[in-house]
């Protein structure tokens, strides 16, 4: 068998995600070299809030064009205190997840060997939370509709529109459902606010239902509003599997779960294509850290885990076994104390995890 070279676009962006993309380009790169039927070649962009301070653009007119050209794209973090953080998003991240079909965001998370969350020092066991988010990533509260009049004014109006479409609604059900049926635990979890939103959450209420019939017997599923979800997400974290909820909440959700597993540096995240005509982009869900940048000290398992999704979509189900290899690699070095970052409460910096997933790599990743 000839060896696949996977082309990955590199995005590092700003502050912890240059450090965290560095860190999981080597751990790739061991990786491909251990197990020796593929290998990445990457071409890194220097988009970021730095370029764009220096030059006044994140991203060039022909930008899609050049992501297109890659089989997928690996992404730190976008975001940089001297630039206002809805520029950032608008310039980079969001028209990449727009532009390139990426209407679902895969978040999991699960209680990593090791850690010390602490929902499990409340009650429960560790595997009690284990969690897939599936995050509707193309419209809803991030339609980017809207706009400003009189902005410096005392009568200033803002106007900021989200937008459901039934299309849209319909193909993140499916998915959810689909990712559902194929959990151990089989259970979505449908989160909206239809109480008090009674046009676009009550479409997802109705599209849920309809799409839910075609599940009858083999998904269990429920509908929660989202501020009870909150709560249900703490108290009875075994109650739920699969999780689908729009742009806005999923997100919110999202950073709500990866610090009830014990800390937002190892929550990872895959945009996805489903239709695979463009490239899908991964990365872990948390941003550039402006407060910790610059100390090598950023916990890199969240850009680890997003590596291993990563190998996982690239091999359409024939590098499955490597990508979970990968994942007991990196538990391997988070189940050891002296591994750890200080969100762990460890003191190891980025650089000495990484070394230790390399090696874990070397011994559990052969062929
Ligand atoms: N997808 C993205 O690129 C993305 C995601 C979230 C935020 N952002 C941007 O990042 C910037 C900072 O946002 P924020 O402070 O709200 O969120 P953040 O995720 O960057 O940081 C929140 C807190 O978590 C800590 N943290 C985050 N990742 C960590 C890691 N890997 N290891 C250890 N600690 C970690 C940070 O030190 C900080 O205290 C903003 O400009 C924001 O817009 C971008
Ligand atoms: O999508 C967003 O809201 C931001 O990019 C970030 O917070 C994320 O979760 O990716
Ligand atoms: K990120
Ligand atoms: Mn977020």
């Amino acid at each position: 068998m000839s060896k696949q070279t996977f082309k990955i676009a590199a995005i590092p962006g700003d502050g912890i995600g240059v450090d965290i993309t560095q860190a999981a380009i080597r751990v790739l790169d061991t990786l491909a070299h251990v197990n020796g039927t593929f290998s990445f070649e990457y071409t890194n962009f220097d988009w970021s809030s730095k370029a764009y301070l220096e030059r006044g653009w994140y991203m060039p007119p022909d930008w899609e064009e050049q992501l297109k050209k890659h089989d997928a794209i690996y992404f730190g973090a976008v975001g940089w205190p001297s630039v206002p953080d809805h520029i950032s998003l608008w310039q980079m991240i969001l028209p990449i997840r727009q532009r390139c079909n990426q209407y679902v965001n895969v978040r999991p998370t699960r209680i990593l060997k090791g850690t010390h969350p602490p929902l499990a020092q409340l009650q429960g066991k560790p595997s009690d939370l284990d969690w897939v988010i599936v995050r509707e990533n193309s419209e809803g509260e991030y339609a980017g509709q809207g706009g400003t009049t009189h902005g410096h004014e005392a009568n200033a109006v803002a106007t900021e529109l989200a937008i459901f479409t039934r299309v849209g609604i319909e193909r993140i059900m499916r998915f959810a459902f689909e990712t559902a049926k194929l959990r151990p635990r089989k259970k979505l979890t449908m989160v909206t606010k239809s109480n008090a939103q009674r046009h676009g959450m009550v479409l997802w209420d109705t599209v849920f239902y309809e799409v839910a019939k075609e599940y009858d017997g083999v998904v269990e599923y429920d509908k929660m509003l989202v501020d009870a979800m909150t709560v249900r997400m703490v108290n009875k974290p075994e109650s739920m599997d699969t999780i689908v909820a729009t742009n806005l909440h999923a997100d919110i959700l999202s950073d709500l779960a990866a610090a009830l597993a014990g800390s937002i540096g190892i929550a990872p995240s895959s945009n996805l294509d489903p239709t695979r005509s463009c490239p899908s982009m991964f990365e872990p869900i948390h941003g550039s850290a402006p407060d910790i940048a610059g100390k090598g000290i950023a916990n890199p398992v969240g850009a680890f885990w997003s590596a291993a999704e990563m190998v996982r979509w690239l091999g359409k189900g024939q590098l499955d076994e490597v990508a979970d290899k990968f994942m007991v690699a990196i538990e391997n070095v988070t189940g050891q104390p002296e591994t750890r970052t200080k969100d762990m409460g460890g003191s190891a910096n980025t650089e000495q995890v990484t070394e230790a997933v390399c090696k874990e790599i070397e011994k559990v990743c052969g062929r």
